[in-house]
């Protein structure tokens, strides 16, 4: 046996070694399943860490479009290909769709309580799970049960405006600028919450977050954006196997602050539930439609979805609409003649409102749903917002291949990879969009040939795609095409300071602040 004197080996041999075996640890992530075929920056193709450094140095910006250089095909990570074509929304999301499983990403998503990890629609990983829940409640989605929710949005509307008017109308100086981009979260959180549990939380009242639901949302998102770039990460802070077993044992819980709220209304509505169709009412809210989707299905929605299924109303129903409310007011601003047009044909189609000698009703001046719709104007602009600003449009929407593989744009790509595409880059895909991408330009939806249009729908991602696409499109639409016209009739919107730019923060929403607005009142004298 040949024994050798661990002190004749030179330090510079251990040195070697170790170099060696990282190198080598290194080159496996690197050239794992044959994905170094495809370009993008080289630390991305050996560890995750590249895409948290890169949410770390750009949190004011969604950074994947630096990376649309490299081509249609994008390595982002050891295991991660974007892909930078609309025809490949269709392989991901569609085609393979009944075994496409969504990533770890999700799982960062599961809140924990009691030392479990609760999944919900948006978060479980269980595609058959997924699609006997969504099922049982797409009823509570569809465009005819929106008349059942008109009036919690009316009534949410008509406290903006009252609240805009006594707080910052026509007054001068710094009293009469708003933050826009706190006052947006106030509305879109009032509004999700009084058409999921019937009741608002009463932040536009209040004027400002008094029950800490803004910043227990914030703290979550930052949280989860931050995580889902090195997913393992959540198994070693939130989802630690020693807290969940302490959680288990009752000795730890971390419940973020929408919970006991959620379980307080739960309880309450339990108590008073006579059934959807018992009651007999046109207002009927989301959470009762919930019970009742438990009461039809009881093997598939317990009291735990129900749970799950009125949080993620909150947390998917009022950032992405919150955010899409203030791009519009914003880019409405910036682009003084569209803000022209629109107005005039929101006038056009609604009367003037009555003059302050006979007082303002703000209910009064909620245009209904019916009527709105028909503005063409303002369809565009909302497409064009759904367009340069995405709501959830700073992350990637993340699937991971089936075993046998995936055909996705004419490549063969393994199973176990997780693929992936990103709206901000999809809604700047030139041939499809035009050259002026950058460009705030409502009219490209009008000028559009029909081909053109069909297009252009087509590599639009902002709901997402496929069987997760998501299901409060319909009630988003609802809120919007009320509260934009709504607050166009009753003011006049001024920047406070129109050579400053807003700030952003990528929270998976484009998260805006410092968007400060004037308004002058149109229907009375200031
Ligand atoms: C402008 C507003 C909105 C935008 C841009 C938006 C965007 C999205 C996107 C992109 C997805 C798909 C995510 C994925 O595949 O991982 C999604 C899913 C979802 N959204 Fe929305 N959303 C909006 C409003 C709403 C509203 C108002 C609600 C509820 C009242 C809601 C509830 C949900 C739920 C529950 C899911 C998960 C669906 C599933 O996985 O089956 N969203 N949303």
């Amino acid at each position: 046996m040949l024994l050798v004197d661990s002190t004749t080996i030179p330090p510079w041999a251990y040195f070697a070694l170790a170099t060696t075996l990282l190198t080598a640890w290194v080159l496996s992530f690197r050239y794992q399943k044959g994905l170094n075929k495809y370009p993008g920056p080289f630390v991305a193709s050996v560890t995750n860490f590249w895409r948290l450094w890169q949410w770390l140095r750009h949190t004011d910006m969604c950074y994947f479009p630096k990376v649309a250089k490299y081509g249609r095909i994008i390595r982002i990570g050891p295991n991660t290909l974007l892909f930078n074509d609309p025809e490949a929304i269709k392989d991901i999301y569609m085609t393979h769709f009944n075994k496409a499983r969504q990533s770890d990403f999700y799982k960062v998503g599961q809140g924990v309580s009691r030392g479990v990890a609760v999944p919900n629609i948006f978060s479980t990983t269980d595609r058959h799970y997924h699609a006997k829940l969504r099922r049982s409640v797409a009823n509570a989605f569809a465009l005819s049960t929106l008349v059942n929710y008109e009036p919690y949005v009316t009534d949410t509307v008509a406290t903006f405006l009252a609240q805009l008017d006594a707080r910052f109308a026509g007054r001068p100086g710094a009293d009469g600028i708003c933050d826009m981009s706190e006052w947006t979260k106030y509305f879109a959180l009032d509004v999700v919450s009084a058409l999921t549990m019937g009741k608002s939380y009463g932040l536009l009242e209040a004027g400002y977050d008094h029950i800490g639901i803004v910043e227990a949302r914030t703290e979550f998102l930052r949280y989860f954006t931050i995580v889902n770039n090195v997913t393992w990460l959540d198994r070693v802070l939130k989802k630690n196997p020693l807290l969940m077993w302490l959680g288990r044992l009752g000795l730890w819980n971390s419940v973020t602050a929408t919970v006991p709220i959620a379980l307080r209304q739960m309880d309450e509505k339990k108590r008073t539930f006579k059934g959807v169709d018992a009651d007999g009412k046109t207002r009927v809210d989301l959470l009762t439609k919930f019970l009742q989707a438990k009461v039809d299905n009881p093997d598939i929605v317990d009291d735990r979805a129900v749970l799950g299924l009125t949080l993620s109303m909150v947390n998917a129903g009022s950032g992405t609409v919150a955010t899409t409310l203030a791009a519009t007011f914003y880019f409405l601003l910036k682009y003084p003649a569209v803000m022209k047009a629109l107005v005039e044909e929101t006038d056009a189609h609604f009367e003037p409102l009555a003059d302050a000698s006979s007082g303002v009703g703000f209910h009064a001046s909620v245009v209904p749903f019916a009527d709105s719709q028909k503005l063409p104007l303002l369809d565009a602009v909302l497409k064009e917002i759904f367009r340069l600003w995405p709501g959830l449009g700073m992350q990637l929407i993340e699937r991971l291949t089936p075993p046998e593989g995936a055909h996705i744009l004419g490549e063969y790509i393994p199973g176990g990879i997780i693929v992936s595409c990103n709206a901000w880059i999809m809604h700047r895909h030139k041939p499809t969009y035009g050259d002026d991408v950058e460009v705030f330009r409502p009219q490209r939806w009008l000028d559009a040939s029909p081909e053109q249009l069909a297009a252009m729908n087509k590599a639009l991602l902002v709901w997402g795609a496929g069987p997760n696409t998501c299901i409060g499109k319909n009630i988003a639409f609802l809120e919007l095409f009320k509260v934009i016209p709504s607050v166009l009739r009753v003011f006049t919107l001024e920047l406070a300071d129109p050579t400053k730019d807003w700030k952003v923060f990528n929270l998976g929403d484009p998260e805006p602040s410092e968007f400060f607005v004037r308004f002058r009142p149109r229907y009375r004298k200031a």
